[in-house]
């Protein structure tokens, strides 16, 4: 349960955090630290960040080093980091600090997607938001680059259970580009690219012909489209913009070669949690934090740092995209193109 400093560090934390000065309705709900209120105010490179990885994806105190270092490399790499979460019923946008404290600590069973965020909201609670909710709220506050780990998607057995991840339906409606490392092999990886072609969403593979699998940089499956540099990405993002396609894109960045190795092994490891998980029957929500833990124990902790690995690696591609972009729409706007 959550101590009681972080529970006041989290009621005070409003206070470091100001309303964006709007007539929309939406954006008057959300709060900015003062970082990120700035760089979307001056047009600079924002990298929106999910809190779920912190409170979900990764056991304390990986978690928290991680959300840390995360921010630091997409700093270092020329934009600004931006983990949402709601707390107090508010949705917040930025400082990891304070979030991970609260949600590295406590809160630990409040991951959201974006249907549950209205229930928070209207109940003053705290959450942490999954890729759908991350998705909502960056694109509502005009952030079109966000990098998580991996994407939820069709659960084996989705034509029976109809266990499919809201992240793929908010891919089809919302204007974020996603930079993930894929989808895991607990999930049925050919049923999520056709469900997100379904959807309309644009499934790049960075660097690759191949859809990765998260821990391998191979699934079996072909990326339905191909680009090679963070510029080809943002002129991507562009264009879908442009066009007012207003759905989502995701980019599908394969892990690191070298953390690509233990792949095998952690796919051994997923089989057998996916058989446990079927005999304890445990379904729904309850499913990926079991076997995403299950998998880290029976890896002893090589799941975890390729985990950190890949999520790494996406901050640093993905920042490279959102600084790509803010230049490609500063010159734009220069040139009077917009
Ligand atoms: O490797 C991971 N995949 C997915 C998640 C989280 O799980 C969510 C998907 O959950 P569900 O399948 O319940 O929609 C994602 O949005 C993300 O927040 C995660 O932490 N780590």
């Amino acid at each position: 349960m959550a101590s009681s400093s972080a529970l006041s560090r989290l009621s005070n934390l409003h206070n470091h955090l100001r309303p964006l000065d709007s007539n929309n309705q939406i954006e008057g709900l959300v709060k900015f630290s003062p970082e990120v209120y700035q760089a979307l105010s001056s047009g600079r490179a924002v990298v929106a960040l999910e809190s779920t990885i912190i409170s979900h994806g990764m056991p304390y105190p990986q978690n928290l080093e991680t959300a840390k270092q995360v921010e630091e490399i997409v700093r270092k790499n020329g934009a600004v980091p931006a983990t949402i979460a709601i707390l107090d019923g508010v949705p917040c946008v930025g400082l990891v600090f304070y979030f991970s404290v609260s949600f590295g600590g406590c809160a630990r069973d409040l991951a959201l997607s974006a249907c549950l965020c209205s229930f928070q909201v209207a109940g003053r609670r705290n959450g942490a938001t999954t890729v759908s909710a991350t998705m909502f709220f960056a694109s509502t506050v005009g952030i079109p680059v966000f990098v998580t780990g991996g994407i939820g998607g069709v659960h084996r057995h989705g034509e029976e259970t109809m266990d499919v991840s809201s992240d793929l339906t908010e891919l089809g409606k919302t204007p974020v580009a996603v930079v993930s490392a894929g989808v895991k092999s607990i999930l049925d990886i050919p049923k999520t690219l056709e469900y997100l072609e379904t959807q309309g969403v644009c499934v790049v593979g960075y660097k690759t012909d191949e859809f990765p699998a998260f821990f391998t940089d191979t699934s079996g499956c072909k990326a339905p489209c191909r680009l090679d540099t963070p510029e080809e990405c943002a002129r991507l993002i562009d264009a879908t913009t442009k066009l007012k396609l207003g759905n989502g894109v995701l980019i599908a960045v394969p892990i690191p070669k070298e953390q690509s190795a233990s792949g095998s092994k952690i796919e051994s490891a997923i089989q057998k949690a996916l058989k446990e998980a079927r005999e304890k029957n445990i379904i729904g929500s309850a499913e990926t934090p079991f076997l995403l833990a299950r998998v880290n124990e029976l890896t002893g902790g090589a799941s975890l740092a390729s985990n950190i690995a890949l999520v790494k690696n996406n901050a640093l591609v993905g920042s490279k995209i959102a600084v790509a972009l803010a230049r490609l729409r500063e010159h734009s706007s220069k040139a009077g193109m917009n």
